[in-house]
């Protein structure tokens, strides 16, 4: 189980006109296969940063990516990412942004199946041939998810997916997302700032802190799915994400 995915003394700066910052230092941890991860911070901890390096969509000063084995430094079909506003393409269909990246790989009958099924699983079925601007935020995201999973990566990146919708929709689709990571197995890591929802979430939570961002502890999590924030079993782990937030 361990070792599918390392990351491994992550530093990363940026050049601003002050000087570089360092918006990573030092990041270590091991993502099990199947495994999901919340990172939890507070604002300009570097959890975006980290994802996006994950990703491949940044590079790192020093320190590597390793996916089982191997070190890894570019993005690739593997590792989808999931953004916080849903990015779909004004001018196509939902069924044709979710199969917009892999347009290339099927013919238009595989991939109209392709999107179909990716469709149901996200429960968006009805909405194949509406246009974005037709969708609600919520499932829009749902949208942005069935065109994330149409790569059929193995690990989902997703970066506050549910931070922008309100608080209904967002419990809705958190219970939707555990689901379907449930289903089909893939690792995934989540960034959110929301205590709670890295409480609902993860299997283990990874805790950031700010300048430089860097892990404050990794805290597991093993209550059972479904869980409830307010259930007395969780309020021991609850003060202690609340106390890893103080400085
Ligand atoms: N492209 C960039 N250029 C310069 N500085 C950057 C850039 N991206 C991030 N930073 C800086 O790196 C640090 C980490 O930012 P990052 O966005 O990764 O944090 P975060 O935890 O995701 O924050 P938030 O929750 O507000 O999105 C911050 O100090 C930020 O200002």
């Amino acid at each position: 189980m361990a070792n599918f995915l390392e990351i491994e003394t992550i530093t990363k700066y940026f050049n601003i006109a002050n000087g570089p910052v360092k918006a990573l230092e030092n990041i270590n941890f091991e993502v099990a296969s199947g495994e999901l991860i919340c990172l939890l911070g507070p604002s300009e901890c570097g959890k975006t940063t980290l994802l996006r390096i994950i990703a491949g969509l940044e590079k790192q000063e020093s320190g590597q990516i390793l996916l089982n084995g191997q070190a890894i430094d570019a993005s690739g079909p593997e590792r989808g990412m999931i953004f916080q506003e849903p990015r779909l393409f004004p001018w196509l269909t939902v069924e044709e942004n979710v199969g917009f990246g892999i347009k290339g790989r099927y013919g238009k009958k595989l991939l109209q199946t392709i999107g179909q099924e990716l469709l149901e699983i996200v429960g968006l079925s009805e909405f194949a041939k509406a246009w974005p601007s037709q969708l609600s935020g919520g499932m829009a995201q749902r949208a942005a998810i069935a065109r994330a999973l149409a790569a059929d990566p193995l690990i989902l990146l997703l970066d506050e997916p549910f931070a922008a919708l309100d608080a209904q929709t967002r419990t809705k689709l958190q219970t939707d997302f555990l689901s379907l990571w449930q289903s089909t197995h893939k690792t995934c890591i989540h960034v959110t700032h929301d205590i709670d929802e890295a409480l609902i979430l993860g299997q283990r939570i990874i805790v950031m802190h700010p300048s430089p961002g860097r892990i404050k502890k990794i805290i597991p999590n093993p209550f059972p799915y479904p869980r409830c924030p307010d259930d007395p079993d969780f309020i021991t782990l609850k003060k202690e994400l609340r106390d890893s937030f103080l400085p």
